[in-house]
């Protein structure tokens, strides 16, 4: 990618390359006549063409594997089809066929793309993320060191195609990254066409190392970057951003964002209930980085409302495993756990394992959040207690991909007699109840959070950024206009949402005293934003190449600069 090419080095360059909406003039100057078909077309009727062949694809997965090579051949195109069917594109490119190509990745595997590092070499780390670009070059990172081996750079990719198809974050200024230290997984390991490390993950001091000198790197290279941490397992994500935040504008996506995205479904629903957040009994389903995740935030944003410490502390179940977390089992439980471990005197009765139903029976939970991975956990003797005994119960199945749902939405709804406010991790189609249908919110951490830290400029990402974007969404929730609504904006205003969400967290920033950019004041500040939000739109040739188009309006090419 290099402004500057010609020939089959443009076409072959995914942010310059226009295929065939290169116009008679630029086939000429940059030397691409015999490279393409005589007609030309406009980016319109490209994305219509487009469109065609990827109807015409019969899987998802396929279908995910033509618009990846799209991403890869010309990157405005891509986005441009990407805008004209958001909703029925985002599936395909992110979760839940995401999961699915992540899986299939060494086996699909056409050509490299994102920044590969491997435990084996840390001695090139540095030199590797050098080839991305100079100090002012990137803005955004996102790294995973994927349970799910080396397949995992599509995870870093998709969200970065979200972060700019939402928030318009600018496409080449990114790096998607993935840190091979190895995969658990034995299909893969036993797979002969798997492409990553073949070897099971490495742990301890090496681990942290690897880390370490990754991060060292992207401080020393790209100093304005935030680094977007993904898919980190339960025993690092946490840890590593402990480590981390306070060094470098770092955050956790499914830590953070997740937390972020759920608080601002609960406060729509808590909102629809005409209740508070304080006055909520919440069961969280799957104590891992997104159940504890989201219990932080929701506990962080009870303190802000005045709560003490322990009394937030006191309206949490967690459940995991070995069933509901108590305090005899702490040495057992993960730092990320011990906070919510409920004292054993409140289970004396109980003998054994305590249950999810067990714990809704005695609870009587308002709200019950699954990120478990485990698929029908809340099962129908379970909906039709927690409707017997609150008004109006929150449910939250949130993992991902489909298949690993804890309920289906249409079920909730039907076994609590249309009384369930849900939202779901991956996209479902709405749900009817007595002949009423119901759209169902996805609550997935795609927001503008990333947006608002790169336009900032923020030195830091401090918790009070997060709960500044949460806040944002949940202004924004069509159910505080009617409480039949969905709880979270729908995806195809997703643009504005974001764009919303980043002048929020932007203003936070300002006021925290992180933001190192200079930003215009409140009333300036979408302008701001909107002007400095990627488009999917051709460039013009002196973008393309100034000392050609330099020419060109000296009138030394015969032709006009601007196309
Ligand atoms: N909707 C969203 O925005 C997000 C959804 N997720 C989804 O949430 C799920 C969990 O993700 P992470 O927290 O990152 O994974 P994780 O591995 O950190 O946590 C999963 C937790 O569930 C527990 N668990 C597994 N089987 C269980 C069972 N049968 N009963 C009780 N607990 C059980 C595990 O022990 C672990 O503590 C995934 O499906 C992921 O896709 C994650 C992040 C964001
Ligand atoms: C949404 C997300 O980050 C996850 O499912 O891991
Ligand atoms: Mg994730």
């Amino acid at each position: 990618m290099r402004i500057g090419d010609k020939g089959k080095a443009l076409l072959n360059s995914p942010f310059f390359n226009k295929g065939t909406a290169f116009s008679h003039d630029e086939r000429r100057i940059f030397k691409l006549e015999g490279l393409l078909p005589a007609g030309v077309s406009t980016l319109d009727t490209q994305s219509k063409r487009a469109y065609e062949q990827f109807q015409s694809i019969p899987t998802p997965l396929l279908k995910n594997s033509f618009l990846l090579s799209m991403h890869d051949q010309n990157e405005v195109l891509f986005y441009r089809l990407l805008y004209d069917h958001l909703k029925e594109m985002m599936p395909i490119i992110y979760t839940p066929t995401e999961g699915e190509a992540i899986q299939h990745y060494s086996r699909q595997f056409r050509r490299p793309e994102g920044c590969f590092l491997n435990i084996d070499e840390p001695e090139k780390v540095e030199d590797e993320l050098r080839a991305w670009g100079d100090r002012d070059d990137i803005d955004y990172i996102i790294v995973t060191d994927s349970e799910e081996g080396v397949g995992g750079i599509g995870i870093s990719i998709a969200k970065l195609v979200l972060m700019t198809l939402c928030a318009g974050l600018h496409p080449n200024r990114t790096i998607p990254v993935v840190l091979d230290v190895g995969t658990n997984n034995e299909d893969l390991l036993k797979d002969d066409l798997y492409l990553g490390l073949r070897r099971t993950r490495v742990e301890g001091e090496r681990y942290d190392l690897f880390i370490d000198t990754f991060v060292n790197a992207v401080k020393k290279l790209f100093p304005r970057a935030v680094l977007h941490f993904e898919d980190f397992g339960l025993n690092n994500g946490r840890r590593l951003l402990a480590n981390y935040r306070t060094k470098l504008p770092c955050f956790n996506d499914d830590l953070q964002g997740t937390g972020a995205v759920t608080q601002a479904a609960i406060t729509a629903a808590v909102w629809v209930t005409k209740s508070k957040l304080t006055d909520q009994r919440i069961v969280i389903f799957g104590a891992g980085t997104a159940g504890t995740g989201i219990a932080d935030h929701l506990h962080y944003s009870m303190t802000e409302d005045g709560k003490s410490e322990e009394d937030a502390r006191s309206l949490f179940w967690l459940i995991d495993k070995p069933g509901l977390l108590l305090k005899s089992r702490r040495d057992k439980l993960t730092e990320g756990q011990k906070p919510y471990a409920r004292p054993d005197e409140e289970w004396k009765e109980m003998k054994g394992e305590i249950s999810l139903l067990d714990v809704v029976k005695k609870v009587k939970p308002t709200i019950l959040i699954g990120c478990s991975t485990k698929p029908g956990a809340f099962t129908k003797e379970i909906v039709e207690e927690m409707a017997r005994n609150v008004e109006r119960p929150i449910i939250f199945p949130l993992s991902n991909p489909t298949s690993l749902h804890e309920a289906q939405p249409q079920d909730l709804k039907t076994w609590s007699k249309g009384k369930a406010l849900i939202a779901a991790g991956s996209p479902f189609p709405p749900a009817e109840y007595n002949g009423k249908t119901y759209d169902i919110s996805q609550a997935n951490n795609a927001l503008g959070i990333g947006l608002g830290a790169v336009l900032s400029r923020t030195s830091r990402l401090p918790q009070s950024l997060i709960d500044a974007a949460a806040k944002a969404l949940a202004q924004l929730s069509p159910a505080l206009n009617d409480p039949d609504q969905a709880l979270l904006p729908d995806i195809k205003d997703i643009r504005h949402v974001s764009t919303y969400i980043a002048v929020a967290v932007i203003s936070k920033a300002v006021e925290e005293g992180c933001a190192t950019a200079k930003v215009p004041n409140e009333n300036k500040l979408l302008e701001w934003v909107h002007a400095q939000q990627f488009k999917p739109e051709y460039r013009e040739l002196k973008k393309i190449n100034p000392e050609i188009a330099g020419k060109a309006e000296k009138g030394e090419l015969g032709m006009k600069a601007s196309h």
